[in-house]
């Protein structure tokens, strides 16, 4: 069996006739949880819109889920990636549960005329309660907090069971309980379904989930570095990449990093 999830080779993107992305390769397998780390404009977005089957290369290769973009329905291929996008439109006063129920629709709102199955209802609620918000049910959509949204979210994600978890900053503008516990649910997840790959975007080295298994690092549209974690990340990488002196230090499964302070004389 193909373990590849995806698989970018010698990737650019182009845009306004500037050249974002330089020839990045990435290969992700089933049970890898990468990260994907770099300044403001590195271009984690744009690689993170390739592994979510939205945007084209200009060239170069992506294959996701074994499907080469290009030629392959984009959309139908959308359906078996959970895309967590802290900008999610929802603009209605849905519930948790039916938060998640939007992911069997692929839609934003509530799909006109669609009524969910006993299966699909159990299923969402079962979700529900692995993210936290069983207990809920009364909170809707508008006046959720940022953590309950990035929970209801990920549920939706999970709820067409796919291969491919895409997590875009899921943990920006949390407080640190919220964070934390968002943390702690993605590293359930990855536990719970040993064959789940992922790819989490982040600025920040505290906000990696101890389950993070490989990291790629990216500067001015280019790869640093790729490859385990422990590997990848390291002071010399990340200073290089964020063109600041910075030390970064590993302690049970969590990751930080602070400057370097030139000593006082
Ligand atoms: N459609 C576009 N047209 C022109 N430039 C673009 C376009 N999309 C992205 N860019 C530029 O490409 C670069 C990479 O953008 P991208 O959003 O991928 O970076 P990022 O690493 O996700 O940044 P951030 O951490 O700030 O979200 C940026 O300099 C951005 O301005």
């Amino acid at each position: 069996m193909n373990r590849d999830v995806l698989r970018l080779d010698a990737v650019t993107f182009r845009r306004s006739g500037t050249e974002i992305l330089h020839g990045i390769d990435l290969t992700v397998r089933r049970g890898e949880h990468w990260a994907l780390l770099g300044p403001n404009g590195a271009g984690k977005s744009t690689i993170l819109g390739f592994c979510g089957a939205q945007t084209h290369p200009t060239s170069g290769t992506v294959e996701v889920l074994g499907h080469r973009l290009g030629r392959v329905d984009m959309q139908e291929l959308r359906r078996h990636i959970g895309h967590v996008n802290p900008r999610h439109p929802l603009r209605s006063d849905l519930s948790p549960l039916e938060v998640a129920l939007t992911g069997v629709t692929g839609t934003v709102e509530r799909a006109m005329r669609w009524q969910p199955t006993d299966e699909q209802q159990e299923n969402a609620r079962r979700l529900i309660a692995l993210v936290g918000l069983g207990e809920a049910e009364a909170a809707r959509w508008p006046t959720m907090s940022q953590g309950e949204r990035g929970r209801a979210l990920i549920a939706r994600a999970l709820v067409a069971s796919p291969a491919l978890l895409l997590l875009d900053e899921p943990t920006t503008g949390l407080d640190v309980a919220a964070r934390e516990q968002l943390l702690e649910t993605i590293d359930d997840l990855s536990r719970a379904d040993p064959e789940l790959a992922s790819v989490l975007v982040t600025h920040h080295l505290e906000e990696l989930p101890e389950t993070t298994t490989h990291a790629l690092v990216i500067a001015g549209g280019r790869v640093l570095a790729a490859g385990p974690v422990g590997d990848t990340i390291t002071s010399e990488v990340i200073s290089t990449a964020f063109r600041h002196p910075i030390e970064v230090a590993y302690h049970d499964g969590r990751w930080s990093a602070r400057a370097i302070r030139r000593a006082l004389v």
